[in-house]
């Protein structure tokens, strides 16, 4: 689904250049579940923005669902982001004047599909996130955990081929970071793809492979079985 071949990637301002990310190699397969550890100023966000078309990179190769990266244009990056990757940060990123199911029907408005549908998709993805009792409240009317199982019902809802999660419970206290890890585990047995940044090791025990980032280069790839954590997630 995913392959990164020798990836690089800098920041350069006048004075100075940043090699974020070096050589990276990396092969995400259908139904995977990754975390991505490191230490700050590793390169974790930047391989998340590169991952999500969101940023270039300088060379190297991404292939995203059998696409080369470099090749797409900004409005073909912009269609391909709404189609096949959907987002989770560690700020929700909720609209505060909009319900949660308008909240959750925008990526599907952007993409042009009725009303009628619209209303079930979002029915659906609220039952999934168990939050059906709640879509007519505003996002500052919820707890924390509750405003990220939102964000993460409005990443799913267009049935994206990949989850690139950030940071999920960073805002969140354990009984809520716990809640919504159950809930991406959840989302991953019923065949979604994950890509998670985390600075928990707890968590990042719950995804099938550990990657794990120094200085812009990936030191450790780790396939983990099922742990306690993920049994205790579950
Ligand atoms: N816009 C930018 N301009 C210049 N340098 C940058 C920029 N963004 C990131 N960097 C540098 O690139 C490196 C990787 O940064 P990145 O934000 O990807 O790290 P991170 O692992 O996500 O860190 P954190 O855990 O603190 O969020 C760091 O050395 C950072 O200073």
């Amino acid at each position: 689904m995913i392959k990164l071949n020798k990836l690089n990637k800098s920041y350069k301002n006048e004075f100075i250049k940043t090699l974020a990310l070096q050589d990276i190699d990396l092969e995400v397969y259908p139904g995977e579940f990754i975390s991505i550890m490191g230490p700050s100023g590793c390169g974790k966000s930047t391989l998340m923005s590169v991952l999500g078309l969101l940023d270039n990179f300088d060379s190297g190769k991404y292939l995203l669902s059998g696409l080369e990266a470099t090749d797409l244009s900004l409005d073909q990056r912009a269609k391909i982001r709404n189609k096949h990757i959907g987002f989770v940060f560690q700020s929700f990123n909720l609209i505060d004047s909009l319900t949660v199911a308008d909240n959750i029907a925008m990526p599907l408005q952007y993409q042009g599909q009725k009303a009628k549908e619209i209303a079930q998709k979002v029915e659906n993805v609220l039952a999934q996130v168990n939050l059906s009792s709640r879509s007519k409240h505003f996002p500052a009317q919820l707890s924390g955990g509750q405003q990220q199982r939102v964000a993460i019902a409005r990443a799913i809802v267009t049935n994206p081929d990949i989850l690139l999660v950030d940071e999920p419970t960073g805002n969140l206290d354990s009984k809520n970071g716990d809640q919504v890890m159950r809930l991406l585990v959840q989302l991953n047995k019923q065949g979604s793809t994950i890509i998670m940044v985390t600075h928990d090791t707890r968590y990042s025990q719950c995804a099938s492979k550990q990657v794990q980032l120094i200085d812009g280069k990936i030191v450790m790839e780790n396939n983990v079985k099922e742990t306690e954590v993920m049994h205790e997630a579950s």
